[in-house]
């Protein structure tokens, strides 16, 4: 007995080192080959997945989808019935932004269907351009090119607001922001009280920015537009959830609200423009008196003659812009001015800074936007406005091939989403001063680079300084950049889907805390805790103050 069970133990070892050492060899082949499938955020609960945590609480969500891949980006998350892919990291995001193949159109055709109430059918038209928005269509697509709505829609943008078309819409704006606020506050000397802040910006900003674009014939046709669009823009996240409208009822009937007001205008400026060919402006630089622009005059004719758009699906797309182009824009130029009136001292620096640039004159003001944004102080409080509070989902889609990032491949066809505010506070790369100016909070001076200072810059450890000081070396001037910071700072997106407004709204920026600082003392009336900024919009838009922020106001000139 004893013979017999000295082989079978012996024979027992042998298979089982032998099973050890096979194992063992796999794990380590598979160490050496490192799987291309993203890691999957981890979830609790299997059907619901990563559902409710990353529609209802995106920022801790992404919190813990950053901690948990500890810088290995893309990661997957599974959601009820598909799946996104998180994108962050300077690289992947660079590598993003310059990809010729990636499209913008499968999300924006959800965003379209969601938010702003279009139709199926015209939906299925954004959904299935997979043509790209250059002139050579991406290479693998068959979209016809009447269907190549992002190409046509892009093309009407690029020229309207960052080709031709970009200064006289400042200019309007710079007409309209001085007309409203002269206004607002007519009399010389006197302290006027005002209980929001945030409204004061809604309403003169807001309407001043929508008539620059539109023109005024929309807002004279429509006075309630610009009240409702902000009403609109507090409930947009219930309906970007996909929340039915019995649940919802209100969010509905104002979308179908705003949608009115805008066919409206668009009937009214079609008929009118027919009856009165003559007072059609005969270049692009040129007011349109029904459409605001030409931009907007021929993005309608062309949207129009879009395969599967009509009237109703046309409004979607002009509410869809028209939220775009003020929703951003204002909060942020909010957020700046409430720094900048927060901090005496900041707010005297800057009028001083700014003599040369804005001057009272007879007509108003007289502003240099060529000299306004070469000054370093007010473009340093502008980008860190921008990182600050920007926190906007980019995404992007690859219609055709599996995309290649970082050695993990995205299937075709999925949503990719890229985080503003992720890029914005990565302890890695940003400069915090050694902690004295964490990333959640506001410091002026972040983006200004001191040549004799290596701890100054946007960066750390400071590459600006050292650049500086060698292309520089007796200056001795604070100095703004950007520079390195691609794929960084990216609050307007980037490469050929960038945001095609960020021109003009870093003019409406500087011009309204130009004018506001130059024009104005401003005493800000809230408690230090009123002056916190929240979330509520995370995944779509800008952050705003908690609280309302009460304000007096008087005019110095
Ligand atoms: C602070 C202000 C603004 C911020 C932070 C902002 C941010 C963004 C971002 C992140 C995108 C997506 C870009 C991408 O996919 O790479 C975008 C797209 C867009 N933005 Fe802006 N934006 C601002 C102001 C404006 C203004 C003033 C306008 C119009 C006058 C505008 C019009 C648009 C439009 C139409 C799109 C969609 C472009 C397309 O069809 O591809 N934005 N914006």
């Amino acid at each position: 007995m004893f013979f017999i069970l000295i082989p079978c133990v012996a024979a027992t070892i042998v298979a089982t080192s032998l099973i050890f050492n096979v194992l063992v060899g796999w794990l380590r082949a598979l160490e050496k080959a490192p799987s291309t499938t993203a890691q999957t955020v981890p979830y609790t609960i299997p059907f619901i997945k990563s559902t409710f945590s990353f529609v209802f609480n995106g920022p801790d969500f992404y919190r813990r989808a950053s901690n948990f891949c500890q810088g290995q980006w893309p990661v997957r998350v599974d959601l009820l019935n598909d799946e996104v892919y998180l994108v962050q990291g300077q690289k992947n995001i660079l590598s993003v932004f310059s990809n010729p193949g990636l499209t913008v159109t499968r999300a924006y055709g959800i965003v379209l269907k969601y938010c702003f109430g279009m139709d199926q059918q015209a939906v299925d038209v954004y959904v299935s351009d997979t043509s790209g928005s250059r002139h050579r269509p991406i290479s693998s697509s068959t979209t016809p090119h009447n269907s190549r709505v992002s190409y046509h829609t892009h093309e009407n943008l690029t020229q309207g607001l960052l080709g031709s078309g970009l200064d006289s819409t400042t200019q309007r704006f710079e007409a309209a922001l001085y007309a409203a606020l002269d206004k607002a506050v007519p009399s010389i000397s006197d302290w006027k009280f005002e209980p929001d802040l945030t409204q004061f910006f809604e309403e003169h900003l807001g309407t001043a920015l929508l008539q620059a674009l539109c023109g005024p014939l929309l807002v004279e046709e429509s006075p309630n537009l610009v009240r409702k669009l902000w009403q609109y823009d507090k409930l947009i996240m219930a309906l970007a959830k996909r929340l039915p409208s019995w649940l919802i009822p209100g969010s509905y009937q104002l979308r179908d609200e705003l949608l009115a007001m805008i066919m409206r205008w668009h009937k009214l400026a079609t008929e009118l423009s027919t009856a009165h060919p003559e007072r059609k402006p005969s270049d692009q630089s040129q007011a349109d008196p029904y459409w605001g622009s030409a931009m907007m005059r021929e993005r309608n004719k062309m949207l129009l003659t879009i395969d599967g758009q009509d009237r109703r699906s046309v409004a979607s797309t002009d509410l869809g812009f028209i939220w775009a182009s003020i929703t951003n824009v204002v909060p942020s130029t909010m957020t700046l001015s409430t720094h900048i009136f927060h901090d005496s001292t900041l707010a005297r620096e800057l009028r001083s800074r700014l003599q040369e640039c804005i001057r009272p004159d007879t007509d108003g003001v007289q502003c240099n936007m060529e000299k306004l944004a070469k000054e370093p102080l007010l473009l340093s409080m502008y980008a860190e406005t921008l990182r600050f509070g920007v926190q906007i989902h980019v995404p992007r889609c690859s219609p055709h091939q599996p995309l290649n990032l970082a050695d993990k491949i995205i299937p075709a066809n999925k949503l990719l989403l890229i985080n503003t505010a992720l890029a914005h506070t990565d302890e890695e790369v940003w400069n915090t001063r050694d902690g004295q100016y964490p990333l959640n909070t506001f410091w002026a001076q972040r983006f200004l680079v001191d040549p004799a200072d290596p701890r100054s810059g946007p960066l750390k450890p400071s590459r600006f300084a050292k650049q500086l000081r060698t292309a520089h070396p007796d200056s001795s001037r604070e100095e703004f950049s950007v520079q390195g910071l691609e794929g960084i700072w990216i609050p307007y997106g980037g490469g050929q889907h960038a945001c095609p407004g960020r021109l003009l709204a870093k003019r409406v920026m500087l011009l309204t805390s130009a004018m506001l600082v130059t024009m104005f003392d401003v005493e800000l009336l809230a408690p230090e805790s009123a002056l916190q900024f929240q979330s509520s919009r995370f995944g779509f838009g800008v952050r705003k103050p908690v609280a309302q922020v009460p304000f007096r106001i008087r005019r110095r000139c």
